[in-house]
């Protein structure tokens, strides 16, 4: 790598000056203040220094306050495995001793895949989606996903990966600590409950294990660790250069297989079912061809952005010699990201509430073959970094599946608003609430069929609207399977829209939402 470019450079003082206030934090019993601060002060600690070994011990001992004993004791032996004095070594060992002896009463955490799991046997070619699902294509939408079997409100139809993905942080924004560098792993995107290690380059980026920081290091941050700064300056192509990098390590750096790659994406057109992604073989370019694929080509120019490949050997080469590729390249990505980026919320020890702000973007290759209607049958949430594809209303057999675009659907927007939000997508809705105007539930536009089920999914809209009642994450899961139900047995498509029904269905909405983004809990 060539000369940093970052104006910061390690220092055992400034990682000193935090790991003092993490000590400060933890002794006033603020552990995940504690935590961050830990994290910040490894990231600013001189490589191969024995302040590295000495903050891991005191992160071991927050986490064994914590009663995360599992926790404690990783970060022993990664105290271990650093360079140390000696006298360090008693202390490791007698807190080791109290781990194991503990390890029995240790908090476990509350795994959102024990409850977050397919409703239905898996699709042997594509095991993250469920097997009744398909892509069609037609004249009017493109390609769009369809179900060969009925599906109930509450079903989980996909659990997805992301493909590309994204941290965003500001180490600056104290507003949000969620977008606080030191939270998440930069190459995951998940918190691994503050238990990170650090980059041995540069100030800001963690990985949540040896394997993650490998893997974001062969990816992309061989690429981006020393011109950190410079990258900020790319603004809205940041997560296209990124994309770049990635792609580029996919094809081992061979610039003509990125390009045949794109060529055969073009001219195929082909979408993940495609392709058996069930095979241990790696697939990341039958992947890569399928995101290519998800762009309506909407007009995107690129700036210059030489400055970015002028700081590393093989970039610069590649740069002068590609130039036009590279720019072609980077402006599908973007297209692609205009249709296609999903926000990211992470679950972390000290997110606060349900409404929070998006610590990355992903994108998605089966979830994006979705397409929009304003009053949709499915819903998306981002569950640690997975894409869960839920149903939220009775679907028949040979039916389109449809995702609300702009989160808010019919319910909340009227329908010129809710087409200006859609205005990058480039198509005009025909949907049923876009046909009927339908706006604003609470309006009387929308006719109330079955009284006694009005009542009902009036006062559950009512409570769960209700911001004194906080409903934990068990109490959401129970009370979406409740809800589910009564919508399932009550639905009838003569009848839908109306309030009911509506009100039922946002119920069981706002019931996941919350069993996805409440802060993480132990059991
Ligand atoms: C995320 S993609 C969905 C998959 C897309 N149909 C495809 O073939 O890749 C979004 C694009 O699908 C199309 N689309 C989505 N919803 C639509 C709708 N309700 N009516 C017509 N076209 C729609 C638009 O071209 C939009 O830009």
């Amino acid at each position: 790598m060539s000369k940093k470019l970052n104006d910061q450079q390690k220092s055992n003082k400034v990682s000193e000056s935090q790991r003092h206030k993490a000590l400060h934090d933890a002794k006033i019993g603020k552990f995940h203040e504690a935590l961050i601060n830990f994290n910040k002060s490894l990231c600013h600690a001189e490589s191969n220094t024995s302040t590295i070994a000495l903050i891991y011990a005191n992160r071991a001992a927050v986490y064994y306050q914590l009663n995360l004993h599992d926790k404690s004791l990783n970060n022993i032996a990664l105290a271990r495995e650093c360079h140390h004095n000696a006298d360090i070594l008693n202390d490791l060992d007698e807190l080791e001793e109290k781990c194991y002896e503990n390890i029995n009463n240790q908090l476990k955490y509350d795994d959102p895949w024990e409850y977050f799991k397919l409703s239905y046997p898996a699709n042997k070619r594509l095991p993250f989606i469920i097997d009744c699902l398909e892509v069609k294509n037609d004249k009017k939408y493109g390609r769009y996903v369809t179900t060969t079997q009925p599906l109930n409100a509450g079903d989980i139809l996909a659990i997805e990966e992301p493909f590309f993905k994204f941290l965003k942080v500001d180490p600056d924004d104290n507003e949000y600590p969620e977008t606080n560098p030191y939270n998440y792993c930069a190459n995951c995107l998940r918190d691994n409950y503050l238990d990170l290690i650090p980059c041995d380059g540069c100030l800001t980026t963690m990985f949540c294990s040896r394997k993650c920081m490998e893997e974001g290091n062969r990816m992309f941050h061989q690429y981006e660790c020393n011109i950190l700064d410079v990258l900020k300056e790319t603004d809205n192509f940041r997560m296209a250069v990124r994309n770049f990098f990635v792609s580029l390590s996919i094809c081992n750096r061979n610039i003509d297989e990125l390009k045949r790659l794109m060529d055969e994406s073009d001219e195929k057109n082909p979408t993940i079912f495609n392709f058996d992604l069930s095979l241990c073989e790696n697939n990341s370019k039958d992947l890569l061809m399928a995101m290519m694929s998800l762009t309506n080509k909407t007009n995107v120019r690129v700036k210059d952005m030489s400055y970015v490949f002028q700081h590393h050997k093989l970039l610069k080469k590649l740069w002068t010699k590609e130039k036009e590729f590279i720019n072609k390249f980077l402006e599908r990505m973007m297209q692609v990201e205009i249709l296609n980026f999903h926000g990211i919320k992470g679950q972390s020890l000290n997110a606060k509430s349900v409404f929070r702000k998006c610590v990355g973007d992903g994108s998605y290759a089966f979830c994006s073959l979705l397409n929009h209607s304003c009053c949709p049958n499915v819903m998306r949430i981002v569950v640690d970094n997975r894409m869960v594809l839920i149903c939220e209303r009775p679907i028949k057999a040979g039916e389109q599946l449809f995702d609300c675009y702009i989160g808010d659907s019919f319910y909340y927007k009227s329908k010129e608003h809710r087409q200006e939000e859609l205005e990058d997508y480039n198509f005009t809705c025909d949907c049923l609430a876009c046909e009927n105007d339908y706006a604003d539930i609470l309006s009387g536009l929308l006719p109330v069929i079955n009284h006694q089920i009005f009542r009902l999914a009036y006062t559950s809209y009512k409570d769960l609207q209700d911001p004194r009642k906080v409903l934990t994450v068990e109490q959401a899961r129970m009370l979406a399977k409740k809800y589910s139900l009564i919508l399932n047995q009550n639905f009838s498509e003569n009848s839908y829209p109306c309030k009911e029904l509506v009100m039922l269905q946002l119920c069981i909405v706002k019931c996941f939402l919350t069993a996805a983004f409440s802060p993480i809990t132990f059991k």
